[in-house]
């Protein structure tokens, strides 16, 4: 097992509870509407019960956390902003101004916005300081940071989940800020999945078709330079990815040991979520997908965990941002499964036989 020993969350991970979620299945059918007519909600009404191994749902607070690193990578030219703008962003996450705050604060989430790598020093009371290093390395260059640097970045990870379950959190959205961070997502899941550069590499925050042949360049250099084995999720980690990407990848695998919910958001999102699975397949019965992003590479991370996102609004943000979106159906399918009448409470007729 590749798994380090340091990784001790991974021993209390435990599947999911099915049997949970069968009573739930039947129970469904129970209810007054034609079986499976709430479609992709009663899908989503089972993985909740299978989650909390409980017949009431409660996914009410949820937690929203952003995890901010800085990339050495961005030094090639692969993002269509510069990397001071991680910081410029984290300052705005800090004063309420970003995309992620204003849907969480519609959602009614707690928001923890963690520095885990930016390059420049950062004091912003409001901002958890987590720093690991100061960004990754040039992956082009050399490995992005050591493993034992990626085991603390994860470990940051863990600690938020923690945190916000001690705050009360019954679901997780986990987000990023990295400027260059669909650069290293790209590269970590090209090796992973062993797909070609060029079918996972998008536009990012918006490069031109030039840039984006040079960003395919510079991924494929970095994984030829690198040798990161592929059957080894931390080595994958460590030689290409970020630190924002390691601490996602801890806050799933902590809310799976905790038993709560997370809403994966974007490309980035899924590629630390598949990260998890790879370490820790039971994983991924604690994940909800929020929404399909228009990065291409999304499409190639949410096959290889056969996963179906519940909207798919056009958006290509990350931030969390498609995650809290997406809340609001989890909120759905509890209320469904906690309040509905069922056939007998409402005296109505029940399907007439086969
Ligand atoms: C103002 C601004 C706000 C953002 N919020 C999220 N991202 C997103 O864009 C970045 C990834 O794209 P790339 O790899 O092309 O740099 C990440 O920081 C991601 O969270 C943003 C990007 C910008 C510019
Ligand atoms: O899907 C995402 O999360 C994404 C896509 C482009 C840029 N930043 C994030």
């Amino acid at each position: 097992m590749p798994n380090d020993v340091a990784l001790s969350i991974l021993w209390h991970i435990a599947p999911v509870d099915t049997l949970a979620g069968e009573h739930t299945r039947a129970y469904l059918d129970t209810l007054t509407k034609p079986p499976g007519s709430l479609g992709q909600l009663e899908t989503l009404a089972i993985q909740l019960s299978e989650i909390s191994g409980n017949p009431k749902l409660t996914v009410t607070p949820p937690s929203v956390m952003v995890f901010a690193a800085d990339h050495g990578v961005a030094e090639e030219g692969v993002s269509a902003f510069p990397q001071s703008v991680t910081a410029q962003m984290v300052a705005n996450f800090a004063n309420g101004g970003a995309a992620i705050n204003v849907f969480a604060r519609q959602i009614g989430a707690r928001i923890e916005v963690i520095d885990v790598g930016v390059a420049t020093p950062l004091d912003l009371p409001s901002v958890t300081r987590a720093k690991v290093r100061a960004g990754t390395a040039n992956i082009k260059i050399s490995g992005a940071m050591s493993r034992n640097e990626a085991l603390a970045a994860i470990e940051v990870g863990v600690a938020a989940v923690e945190r916000a379950q001690q705050a009360g959190a019954k679901s997780i959205i986990v987000g990023e800020m990295g400027i260059a961070n669909t650069t290293a997502s790209s590269a970590m899941l090209a090796v992973l999945t062993d797909v070609p550069v060029a079918q996972v590499v998008g536009a990012g925050t918006g490069i031109t078709s030039a840039q984006q042949a040079h960003k395919v360049a510079v991924i494929e250099h970095a994984i030829d330079a690198r040798r990161a084995n592929p059957q080894d999720p931390l080595d994958v980690l460590t030689k290409l990815g970020g630190l924002e990407i390691a601490a996602m990848t801890g806050a799933y695998l902590a809310s799976a040991a905790h038993r709560l919910p997370a809403i994966v958001d974007g490309f980035i999102a899924t590629v630390a979520a598949l990260t998890a699975c790879r370490l820790c397949p039971d994983v991924r019965g604690y994940l909800v997908f929020g929404h399909q992003s228009e990065e291409p590479g999304h499409a190639t991370a949410l096959e290889a965990l056969d996963a179906k996102p519940l909207l798919n609004l056009g958006m290509r943000l990350g931030e969390g941002s498609g995650a809290a979106l997406a809340y609001p159906l989890l909120q759905s399918a509890a209320a469904m499964l906690n309040e509905m009448a069922t056939f007998a409470d409402a005296g109505i007729s029940d399907k007439t036989g086969p």
